[in-house]
C-alpha cells in the first residue's frame, strides 16, 4: 500500500481509500466490523452514555449494517441513537432510530431515519458521537467523504464529548492534509487495535 500522507490532495486520498476498501474481500468486512462493533460495545458499556450519535453503513463502511441496531443493544432502554439526516446544504439533521424498518432511502445510497427531525443542534445531546471516515491521522484529522457535514456537526459538540469515529485495519494513518474547517476526532477504533485514544 502507498504512503497515504504522501499523496497530496484529498480528493485523490478519497479515492484511494474507497477504492481499498471496496477490494477488501466480504470476510474481511464481516470480521472487521464485528470487532470494531464489540471494541464499541465496551466502550459504550463503559461509559454508559444516555444518547449516542451514530450513523447507517453504506457500503463496506466499518459496522456493517447492523451498527445502528447493535448500538441500540449496548444502551439501557432508556437511551437513544440519534442518526444523520443529510440536508440539501449538506450540513446534518438529526432523528431517533426506531428500528430497521423506520429508516428510508436518502441521497448517495443512504439509508436515514424517517421520524422527526429535531434540528442540525440535535448532536449537541449526545454523550458520544460515532462517526463514519474513510481515514484518520495520528492526530484525529479525519477524512470524510467531502461534504463538510461532519466538520459542521462536530463544532456543536461539546469539547468534553468523545468524538470516536470506526475505521478498517491501515486507516488509521501517520498524517492527513488538515484545513482551517477539520474538526479531529478524539478516538478511533479499528479491528485490530480496538480503541484508540487520540491527543486532542
Ligand atoms: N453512512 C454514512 N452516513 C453519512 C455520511 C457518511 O459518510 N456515511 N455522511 C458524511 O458526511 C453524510 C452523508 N454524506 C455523503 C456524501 C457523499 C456520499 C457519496 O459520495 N456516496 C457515493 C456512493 C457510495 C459509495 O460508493 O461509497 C456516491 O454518491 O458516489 C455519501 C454520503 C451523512 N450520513
Ligand atoms: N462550517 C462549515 N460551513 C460551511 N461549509 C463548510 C464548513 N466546514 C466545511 N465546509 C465545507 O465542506 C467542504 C468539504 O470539507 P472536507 O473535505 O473537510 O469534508 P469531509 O470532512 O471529508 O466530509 P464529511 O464531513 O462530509 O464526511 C469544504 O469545501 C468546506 O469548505
Amino acid at each position: 500500500m502507498p504512503d497515504l500522507s504522501d499523496l497530496p490532495r484529498k480528493a485523490s486520498l478519497r479515492a484511494a481509500l474507497l477504492n481499498r476498501r471496496r477490494a477488501l474481500p466480504a470476510t474481511s468486512l464481516d470480521e472487521g466490523s464485528a470487532h470494531v462493533v464489540a471494541a464499541l460495545s465496551s466502550l459504550v458499556r463503559n461509559e454508559r452514555p444516555n444518547c449516542v450519535a451514530g450513523y447507517v453503513p453504506l457500503g463496506p463502511e466499518p459496522g456493517g449494517p447492523g451498527l445502528p441496531d447493535a448500538l441500540a443493544d449496548m444502551l439501557g432502554s432508556e437511551a437513544r441513537v440519534l442518526l444523520p439526516v443529510l440536508l440539501p446544504d449538506s450540513d446534518l439533521d438529526w432523528a431517533i432510530y426506531h428500528g430497521p424498518y423506520a429508516l428510508t432511502p436518502g441521497p448517495h445510497g443512504l439509508r436515514e431515519p424517517s421520524g422527526r427531525r429535531l434540528g442540525p443542534d440535535a448532536i449537541a445531546t449526545a454523550e458520544l458521537v460515532v462517526v463514519p471516515a474513510l481515514a484518520v491521522d495520528k492526530r484525529g484529522v479525519r477524512l470524510g467523504r467531502g461534504g463538510g457535514s461532519y466538520d459542521r456537526a462536530l463544532t456543536r459538540v461539546s469539547p468534553e464529548t468523545l468524538v470516536v469515529a470506526l475505521l478498517y485495519d491501515g486507516e488509521l494513518v501517520e498524517s492527513l492534509p488538515e484545513e482551517p474547517h477539520d474538526r479531529r476526532v478524539g478516538a478511533v477504533i479499528t479491528p485490530s487495535g480496538g480503541l484508540v485514544h487520540l491527543p486532542v
